[in-house]
């Protein structure tokens, strides 16, 4: 099995891959925690330890003790394990998710867990103002942060996506660090995520610099992510607007010069800034813009030399964006609208979250109720009767039509829908299931009837 290796805080090595004695192709498998103490060293027999060569000690060994398989998601804390308990907001599986869709159930055996122990910041967003002194110029997170955590978790694509930018993150990172001549073999560390509006492009961006300011806390012990705004850069002056973009890259560079710090810079909506050259020469588009995109690429040509920077884009209109742009992008990965099975998934953890917050109630005191995932309840024959609900399989049925119903309608549309369904409901006090669903229903069709052709 490969693992990647998890490093104790502190340590000077990146993670790498690492060849272990176990079945061929057996998956790779992430706990995250959260720390929320301040205290940071620990005595115990081992000598002084942290925080986080502690929970890597003592994790894995709860997780033997605790199950014989493995999904995604949180492990509730055993009662006997004290410092845990007392130490430690949170345990969570991680990228196994894959191997189960693939293989099915993913036993304690084929794994061998990699801990990640991380703090969030709490310091929420800070802002440098743009020349004009009228918009910030981009906005600033300490990561991993508070705002991002579980955004990762809660976006749902099809098999793959989500797991080939992080591979091609950690692999540009790790040519960077073990400095391979760029002149033989190019890459820029700039990823362009394209799409409709809606379908999780910048949450994408954000929730993937989290996880690698996770993945890789050993090697950088400060992440930063900058999130450009793009239109404060462009300045009523003519001509400025280029000096603007020079200025805020120069801000950029100064963060990146301190080489444990690793940088994700995000220019959200980027064909604003790198819009087509070939547009502004035909004399549709002010001169200005020209001065940008000049300006835009030179500045990420300057970064490139730094190995500890990562630029995310993102465009709803990749043909508006400037070739030499586009060309410059690593990855460039389409991020459509959600599948059936997405679809499923968005609304199953909607309705998921509902029901623990007892806004949807299920008669039977439905705090822990668990809805059958997409994959399980395709592979449910129809006359299975499922314990946890009433009505036999309707629930799973209703959702699995509202899903179908849903087909066009965008992942930001998806998650504000159960909200306009509850604003439907006759009695938003006492809402069942089975009530909820049917809105849920007749609330889909009504936006989809009256979305803008
Ligand atoms: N595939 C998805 N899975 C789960 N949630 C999603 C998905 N797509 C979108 N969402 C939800 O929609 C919200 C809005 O997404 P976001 O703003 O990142 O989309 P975007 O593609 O950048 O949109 P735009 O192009 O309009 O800026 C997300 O915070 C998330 O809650």
């Amino acid at each position: 099995m490969e693992v990647s290796v998890q490093n104790p805080a502190g340590g000077e090595e990146p993670p790498v891959p690492e060849k272990l004695a176990e079945p061929a192709g057996a998956p790779l498998l992430a706990d995250d925690k959260v720390l929320v103490s301040e205290n940071d060293s620990f005595h115990s027999e081992r000598g002084t330890l942290c925080y986080s060569q502690l929970c890597s000690l003592v994790i894995p060994k709860m997780l033997e003790k605790r199950s014989l398989s493995y999904t995604d998601g949180p492990v509730p804390l055993p009662n006997d394990e004290l410092f845990l308990l007392e130490n430690v907001r949170r345990v969570q599986i991680c990228d196994s998710d894959e191997w189960v869709q693939n293989h099915g159930i993913l036993l304690f055996w084929q794994v061998k867990p990699v801990v990640y122990v991380y703090q969030l910041s709490e310091d929420g967003p800070g802002e440098e103002l743009s020349g004009d002194d009228m918009f910030a110029s981009f906005n600033e997170w300490i990561l991993p942060a508070k705002e991002f955590d579980g955004v990762w978790e809660s976006l749902i694509y099809e098999t793959g996506l989500k797991q080939r930018l992080l591979c091609y993150a950690a692999s540009a990172l790790l040519f960077t660090e073990k400095g391979v001549d760029p002149c033989l073999v190019s890459w820029n560390r700039i990823i362009l995520l394209h799409g409709p509006p809606g379908t999780g492009k910048t949450s994408l961006c954000k929730a993937l610099a989290q996880k690698l300011s996770i993945r890789f806390k050993s090697r950088y012990s400060q992440c930063q992510l900058v999130e450009v705004n793009a239109h404060s850069l462009f300045s009523k002056w003519f001509s400025e607007s280029g000096k603007l973009v020079a200025k805020l890259f120069q801000k950029i560079q100064e963060m990146v010069e301190e080489e444990n710090n690793l940088v994700f810079v995000l220019i959200d909506e980027v064909e604003s800034l790198a819009a087509a050259r070939k547009a502004a020469l035909s004399g549709s588009e002010p001169s200005d813009s020209i001065r940008v995109v000049n300006a835009l690429l030179t500045q990420m040509d300057r970064l490139k030399s730094w190995p500890n920077v990562i630029i995310l884009t993102t465009s709803n209109i990749t043909t508006a964006i400037d070739i030499a742009f586009v060309d410059r992008a690593d990855i460039k990965a389409y991020v459509g609208p959600p599948t059936i099975q997405a679809r499923y998934e968005i609304l199953r953890s909607c309705l998921q979250e509902l029901i623990r917050t007892e806004i949807v109630s299920c008669s039977q005191g439905h705090e822990r109720v668990m809805l059958p995932t997409y994959t399980t309840l395709r592979g449910t024959p129809s006359s299975t009767t499922s314990q946890e609900f009433p009505h036999s399989l309707d629930v799973p049925k209703l959702l699995l039509e509202a899903a179908e119903v849903c087909q066009g309608l965008s992942g930001r549309s998806l998650r504000k829908l159960p909200f306009l369904a509850h604003a439907a409901v006759a009695n938003p006090y006492y809402c069942d299931v089975i009530k909820f669903l049917q809105t849920l229903l007749e609330t889909a069709r009504r936006e989809i009837a009256e979305a803008p052709s």
